[in-house]
């Protein structure tokens, strides 16, 4: 088969070439030939889970003893998964449930309908895939539409789909909801490392921003050969992901843990941004989204990073003699992240002292 360009390829979508059945998958997708790292199915695979309703009672300075030990969990899961599925926080199972049915709705439309929203093969907003990567780097079986929603006078609203109707309402209040989370979130973190709970908050700055990616990942006749999104660590301060099917899977011990499917839960992850401000207590772990041959699968992901141009560095009271400082201080960090990540590369080493 003749081989096509990357740029071509990229203006092309996955769901759009596996309707028109053209698979196999072309070469530049093919990046699983001979992984043989160990998978973890769902079943078996002990993601932590976290039941924010313990921390919202948060203004009390001294916690019960249930708040304490959910800290402490908080605390271990962040150290050595870097991610847990959070519980309790306050979004209904409707709302949820809400959200995944209006983005598989979205991306059943027909081609032409998303493609009013499309990005150019440069640019991040919009519908589309993401740039095109450094050469050499492996395609990614899936489509998004990436938006940035806080800053609110950020928000380009030409890239907003206006079908189905209630997306732009429901992306409204799930992003209002997502935000209240991540303070009752950001406050535990704090705590459970013994510091002043608005630490991480004041990090982030009061223009912190927040990105919503819808991702739909196509069904392929060949799971074994591609990957939805390939192997990555997050350059937020740090993301949540709403599923409907299981595909992503977090690098620990080096194996590939499949994070099980909890209608109720979200995933909480930590990005490099969280690795930094915790002088490295907390993980920034590396993860990837598999495909299936039966069914697509979709995730409402929120990038949650400090505001631009905001210097941040690890918290002076997470370094001592024994924690000596790893980080410098840092700003525009995801700027420096991106550049790797098209590389297939971490940045994380370049904020190293
Ligand atoms: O779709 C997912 O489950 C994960 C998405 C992800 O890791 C990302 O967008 O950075
Ligand atoms: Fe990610």
């Amino acid at each position: 088969m003749a081989e096509v360009p990357t740029e071509i390829l990229l203006s092309k979508r996955v769901q759009e070439m596996v309707l028109n059945d053209e698979e196999p998958p072309p070469t530049p997708y093919i990046c699983r030939d001979g992984d043989t790292v160990e998978e973890v199915s769902a079943p078996l695979s002990l993601v932590p889970i976290i039941d924010l309703s313990l921390f919202s009672s948060s203004s009390s300075s001294t916690p019960c003893t249930k708040q304490q030990e959910e800290l402490e969990k908080l605390r271990s899961a962040l150290s050595s998964w870097g991610c847990f599925q959070a519980i309790g926080h306050g979004i209904s199972s409707e709302f949820l449930d809400k959200i995944r049915q209006v983005t598989r709705e979205y991306f059943e439309q027909p081609m032409e309908e998303k493609k009013k929203h499309a990005k150019g093969v440069e640019e991040f907003e919009g519908y589309g895939a993401d740039p095109v990567p450094a050469a050499g780097q492996f395609l990614d079986w899936s489509d998004r539409l990436y938006l940035q929603v806080y800053p609110k006078d950020q928000r380009k609203l030409v890239f907003w789909p206006e079908r189905p109707e209630s997306f732009r309402g429901i992306l409204e209040e799930y992003s209002l909801k997502t935000k209240i989370v991540t303070e009752i979130v950001s406050k535990a973190m704090a705590k459970s490392l013994n510091l002043e709970e608005n630490c991480f908050l004041n990090q982030f700055g009061e223009r912190s921003q927040y990105q919503a990616r819808f991702n739909y990942y196509s069904r392929c006749q060949r799971p074994d050969l591609v990957l939805g999104l390939k192997p990555h660590a997050d350059g937020t301060g740090y993301t949540t992901i709403l599923q409907d099917e299981e595909g992503l899977q977090v690098l620990k011990d080096e194996q590939w843990f499949t994070v099980p499917k909890l209608s109720e839960a979200f995933l909480v992850l930590m990005g490099d941004q969280m690795e930094i401000m915790t002088n490295g207590i907390f993980k920034s772990p590396v993860h990837r989204v598999v495909t299936s041959s039966e069914r697509e699968r979709i995730s409402v992901v929120v990038f949650y990073t400090p505001e631009v141009n905001k210097e941040f560095g690890p918290e002076d009271d997470l370094i001592n003699e024994e924690r000596p400082r790893l980080f410098k201080k840092v700003k525009d960090y995801a700027d420096t992240h991106w550049g790797y990540y098209q590389q297939g590369q971490r940045a994380l080493h370049t904020a190293k002292v």
